[in-house]
């Protein structure tokens, strides 16, 4: 698992640090990670650093200091350097005598012979003849997008980007974008992970994001968030042991669905089935459609004649009228860990004394998208990790905001984030999948936020297992919910064997 801190977080384990090593010797490290990446990328993409052109955008503050030693340990390996300064008289002094001494160039973003955007003739010319870019505007202490003349210039860039610390113009805590920002090829980070490296835009934004050490190890504290490494998942997956039977695995119920509307209970089911090889018992409406679809789901009419399970999947396609609320209340009377999707979440926020009916020590997963979010505790904002971790300690759920990039939170504050690189999940009914999955590993006695982030990447992967079908990630076709489910199996094959 890896962690992600927060900018108030790094900056606090950054003092200590500096209590035993000098700032600038640290900013030192920092710089030659930028610069020993950038020179890796160069060769990758021109086959050489020497004789090749870099182009530094600096800002005002740290991260433009960093740009303009990366510049000069460039300037040493070969390069051609020129630092384009957008806030000329703050650029890092050091860092700016350290690139002249090297014999890099620096010319002014707005200098002589400026065109009707603002920008000098010198500064164009570095930009287009670039070979790689290095992006110094700002970091930790952004706020808002790229102001005018730097976005005019990040828009003229060509070459591939590397992005000192985070993609300037995204928001380093939400990883929010509201305006131009820079769209890198690789971010290096220093110390650990930002949200915004796996948050909204951002995750996008940063490209393939390297965390190099700069001394800040013990003196990081517990992680905000947390990302699940697909080795992590595949590690954990539960899978059938000498001494198992269909029992020890668990037994997980799924409430869903309705005679009008058997699809949700078919996909539900479906995914509880392919998730572990425990029993799936599906209780409704829908009875016989399942059984002819999923002959080892043992199936009755009503969640009371359901036998004995160790969790329910409950919610999609149940309706939200008093057929489905008594559902809910049964299953949440039944004092097993219950994730709870779709209608049932629509149920909770009409009628908050359905959670009267909770058991106190049962676990409850709800996984809401951003409208049944809304229903639930108004729009969800900019900020999505603030608004499920809030909703987590009020509710005392674990909740799974789903989206591009999945947020996880428990009722202790802990937030495991999934982001996502592709959008193959957003087609009807690929929810439906994700509760069966996250039943089903509820069923195994799984920590309840562990099993929601191992089902969120699951289903992620299998969604692009299915629409690239062995393509290559430019060449995915879409799919269905059908296809999503088909894919689970592999999915786990992949994880299993990272
Ligand atoms: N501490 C250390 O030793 C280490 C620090 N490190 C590095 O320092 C970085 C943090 O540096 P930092 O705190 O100096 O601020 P930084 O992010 O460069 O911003 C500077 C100024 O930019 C401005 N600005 C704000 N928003 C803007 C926008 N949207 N577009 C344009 N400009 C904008 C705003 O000034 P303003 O113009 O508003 O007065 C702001 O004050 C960190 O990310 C890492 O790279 C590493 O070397 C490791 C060791
Ligand atoms: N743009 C997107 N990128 C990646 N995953 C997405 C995107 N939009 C939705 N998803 C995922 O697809 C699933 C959709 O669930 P949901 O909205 O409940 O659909 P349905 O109700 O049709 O089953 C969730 O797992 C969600 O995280
Ligand atoms: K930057």
């Amino acid at each position: 698992m890896q962690g992600v801190w927060t900018p108030d977080q790094i900056r606090a384990a950054e003092r200590s640090v500096f209590a035993r090593t000098p700032e600038p010797l640290v900013m030192r490290r920092a710089a030659f990670a930028v610069a020993a990446h950038s020179a890796r990328l160069l060769a990758e993409t021109t086959g050489a650093t020497a004789g090749r052109h870099v182009t530094l955008l600096v800002g005002a503050g740290n991260n433009g200091g960093d740009a303009l030693w990366a510049g000069a340990e460039l300037r040493r390996r070969g390069a051609g350097v020129t630092a384009v300064l957008l806030a000329p008289d703050k650029a890092h002094p050091a860092g700016l005598a350290a690139l002249r001494r090297a014999g890099g160039r620096v010319v002014e973003a707005s200098g002589p012979g400026a065109d009707t955007a603002g920008i000098g003739a010198a500064a164009t010319d570095a930009v287009q003849r670039a070979d790689l870019v290095i992006d110094g505007i700002v970091g930790l202490s952004a706020r808002g997008s790229l102001r005018p003349v730097a976005a005019e210039l990040v828009a003229r860039v060509e070459a591939p980007i590397v992005a000192v610390d985070l993609p300037s113009g995204v928001d380093p805590i939400t990883g929010a974008v509201d305006g131009p920002a820079v769209d890198a090829d690789l971010t290096v980070t220093f110390g650990g992970r930002k949200p915004c490296h796996v948050l909204g835009a951002g995750a996008v934004l940063s490209g393939s994001v390297v965390v190099a050490d700069i001394g800040l190890g013990d003196d990081l504290p517990e992680p905000d968030l947390h990302v699940l490494e697909p080795s992590d998942v595949g590690a954990g997956w539960p899978v059938p042991g000498a001494s198992d039977d269909k029992y020890s695995q668990g037994v997980v119920g799924v409430a869903a669905g309705s005679a009008t509307y058997p699809g949700a209970a078919v996909l539900a089911a479906g995914s509880a089935v392919q998730a572990t090889s425990g029993m799936v018992r599906y209780a409704g409406p829908a009875a016989d459609v399942v059984r002819s679809r999923w002959p080892e789901v043992v199936a009755t009419g009503s969640v009371a004649d359901a036998g004995r399970v160790q969790s329910w999947a409950v919610g999609p396609g149940i309706g939200t009228g008093a057929s489905g609320r008594e559902v809910l209340r049964h299953v949440l009377e039944s004092g097993r860990p219950v994730c709870a999707d779709a209608d049932s979440i629509t149920l909770f926020a009409q009628d908050p004394t359905l959670w009267d009916a909770r058991e106190p020590d049962a676990a409850v997963v709800l996984t809401p998208h951003a409208g049944e979010f809304e229903r639930l505790a108004g729009e969800v904002g900019p900020d999505r990790v603030a608004a499920a971790r809030e909703v987590a300690r009020r509710d005392d759920v674990v909740l799974l905001l789903k989206g591009n990039t999945t947020v996880i939170a428990a009722p202790d504050g802990r937030v495991l984030v999934n982001p996502s690189t592709h959008a193959w999940p957003a087609t009807a009914g690929s929810g439906d999948v994700l509760t069966g999955l996250i039943g089903a590993l509820l069923a195994t006695g799984m920590d309840p936020w562990l099993a929601c982030g191992f089902a969120a990447h699951a289903h992620a992967l299998a969604a692009e297992l299915a629409a690239l079908g062995g393509a290559g990630e430019e060449a995915g076709a879409p799919i269905g919910a059908s296809a999503l489910l088909a894919a689970l199996p592999a999915a786990i094959r992949t994880l299993r064997s990272t």
